[in-house]
């Protein structure tokens, strides 16, 4: 299957095959909104059939029912087309298989099946699949019905004909009970999908929302008793991608056994969210900002991921993991490496990766000195008493595994030397947000200065990119008050997705399982990625470990320890976050 996107303002393509690349690509009109593309057939076998979408067209007209290899084509867009445009060349010969392996755990039901069916809803998922869900509890295939059902609680929820469409979508998914390290039983998974295929081109994604230890055994039987014949298998994987340089190492290597490093798709789910996706878009596509983004205008930069609840029945695996290795390591530093990466070749997976890689490469590994961490605390608040990480069952009493941590990084390369890019992640706060600050350099000689009083760190611009919640780029400026006077105040230039956009927000995962789907690498983590941001980490976690650093205890729902401000001033940076008029 092969779908590009395109809206009035803005213009992009994807492109890909299903098994080898079905379509090339050749002319993407230069003048935006774009709207045709010429493609041609590479493939040298049958005719494809096309299903074109959404009132796309395709010319020649004569290719409308059945193409032949080598034939040239283009395809026109609506003008306001905002919709993803959906070709399937080989409808009839070709299946997805997705094997949810886990099925009965929290993320399946949270965040994967719901995901699926908004998919399902949006047209978004091709013509012939089927679900799969495989786990070690035993459950029928309504049983797995009624339990998706039950958690399909997704954006769609309010939207029309959406029982129908669940109904059908229910229709889709069967479930196979088994042990994650038995080949029979994935043979007999494997029996059962080929039923499902009826004789197509068997394409087969696996996804493991199971816990890392039972990985490789699952990544094994799959490939071995459960891959496709004829078509592609792809294996999404769940982080944690390991726990330091040499466990991560060694799970490659293990993954690299049984599958290629292309059909290996880590996710890391916050690449997939509105506004990380917008961050390309933003830096390259604005002349306003690109001039702006180094250590000559950017005076530090932020990333702030909080959450306003504890490890809440997740504590057995966060206590062995620790909120750098949760948050920091993927979330935070993928962010950054997109915020802080030179301009990629093209919009091309490997492009981007490549670029991703360099600035990783280029960062300092963390120091001990650089870092704060914490670990929430009981407290009690308006009689209610909300409890300390150590509370929970499944952590040790003794645990000092940090809830909380700020840290102080630098990229060591001519764009960004000498910039703290700051980063700080904590449970148990008191707000829920993740948002990347950019906090820019002080106006030489501004003539207002007598205007902003003796703090001129108050009066510098700041753009707040807030990935979640109320997704919104604002910029903070100064700005005169209407009046006679001179009063000058900060305002905020706001894009508010909610006020500008009607179009709701795709969850994360949902852009993430459609690129999986498709082929579409961009958005996973790459293998040399994930070494470079161990080797970052590696070392502080080790000392951390050893030198047994006894976190800062904060209550639940503060803003976490006094500590990562002293670490902040230390570079002369003030957390935006802090600040009143945030
Ligand atoms: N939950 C979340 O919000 C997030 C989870 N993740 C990652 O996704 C993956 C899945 O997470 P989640 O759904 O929370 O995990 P769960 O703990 O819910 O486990 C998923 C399923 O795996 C099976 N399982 C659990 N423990 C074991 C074990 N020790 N041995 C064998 N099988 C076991 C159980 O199924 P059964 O007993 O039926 O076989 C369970 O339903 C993990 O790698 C996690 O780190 C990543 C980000 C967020
Ligand atoms: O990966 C993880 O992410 C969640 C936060 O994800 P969000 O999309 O809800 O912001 C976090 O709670 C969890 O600890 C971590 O493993």
């Amino acid at each position: 299957m092969a779908t590009f996107s395109s809206s009035s303002s803005a213009y992009s393509s994807r492109i890909n095959g299903t098994g080898s690349n079905w379509l090339h690509q050749n002319t993407t009109s230069k003048q935006p909104p774009f709207t045709k593309l010429n493609f041609s057939l590479q493939q040298s076998s049958t005719s494809k059939a096309v299903q074109l979408q959404h009132g796309v067209k395709v010319s020649p007209a004569k290719t409308e029912g059945i193409l032949k290899d080598g034939v040239n084509f283009s395809v026109t867009l609506p003008q306001q087309t905002t919709d993803i445009a959906t070709f399937d060349l080989n409808k009839e010969s070709s299946t997805v298989s997705i094997t949810v392996v886990g099925a009965s755990g929290d993320l399946a039901k949270k965040k994967i099946f719901p995901a699926l069916f908004a998919l399902y809803y949006e047209g978004c998922l091709p013509k012939h699949f089927t679900v799969f869900g495989y786990a070690r509890s035993k459950m029928t295939d309504a049983e797995l019905r009624t339990m998706v059902s039950k958690t399909l609680t997704c954006r769609i929820d309010k939207r029309e004909n959406c029982d129908e469409k669940m109904d059908q979508f229910l229709e889709r998914c069967f479930y196979h009970p088994g042990q994650y390290d038995s080949e029979e039983n994935f043979l007999e998974l494997d029996k059962k999908l080929k039923v499902h295929e009826g004789g197509r081109v068997a394409n087969r994604l696996f996804y493991l929302s199971i816990p890392p230890n039972i990985f490789i055994d699952a990544v094994k039987c799959a490939s071995t008793s459960a891959s496709s014949a004829n078509g592609w298998t792809r294996v999404i994987v769940e982080k944690p991608f390991g726990r330091d340089s040499e466990s991560s190492a060694a799970l490659t290597r293990s993954l690299k056994q049984y599958l290629d490093e292309d059909q290996i798709f880590r996710i890391d789910h916050y690449l997939g969210k509105e506004l990380v996706e917008n961050l390309s878009v933003l830096r390259f596509s604005n002349l306003i900002f690109e001039p702006l983004w180094s250590r000559q205008y950017i005076r530090n930069v932020q990333f702030i991921f909080a959450e306003d609840f504890g490890t809440e029945g997740r504590g057995g695996y966060f206590d062995n993991y620790g909120i750098i290795r949760d948050i920091m390591q993927n979330h935070l530093l993928q962010i950054l490496a997109l915020f802080a990466m030179e301009t990629p070749v093209s919009l091309d997976a490997e492009d981007i990766r490549n670029e991703k890689v360099k600035v990783l490469r280029s960062m300092r590994p963390l120091r001990l000195d650089d870092v704060v961490t914490g670990q929430y605390k009981s407290h009690t608040r308006g009689g209610v008493k909300y409890p300390a990480y150590t509370d929970d069952k499944t952590v040790p009493n003794d645990s000092l595994t940090p809830t909380f941590a700020a840290a102080a990084l630098f990229i060591d390369n001519a764009r960004w030397d000498g910039v703290p890019f700051l980063m700080k992640a904590g449970k148990a706060l008191h707000d829920r947000r993740a948002e990347i600050r950019v906090q820019f350099r002080h106006v030489p000689g501004n003539l207002y200065n007598k205007n902003f009083g003796t703090d001129l760190d108050l009066a510098t611009n700041e753009l707040v990119i807030r990935v979640q919640p109320d997704e919104a780029i604002y910029l903070k400026i100064n700005n005169k008050v209407p009046g006679l006077g001179m009063r000058l105040d900060r305002s905020n230039l706001n894009l508010l997705y909610a006020a500008r956009y009607s179009k709701e927000i795709p969850d994360a995962y949902e852009r993430l399982l459609l690129d999986a789907i498709e082929g579409e690498r961009r958005l996973f983590i790459r293998s040399d990625e994930l070494d470079a941001a161990w080797s970052l980490f590696t070392p502080v976690l080790k000392q951390l470990e050893e030198k047994k650093i006894v976190p800062e205890y904060y209550p639940y729902g503060s803003r976490g320890p006094v500590g990562s401000h002293y670490l902040a001033a230390r570079y002369n940076v003030r957390w935006g976050d802090a600040a009143s008029d945030q």
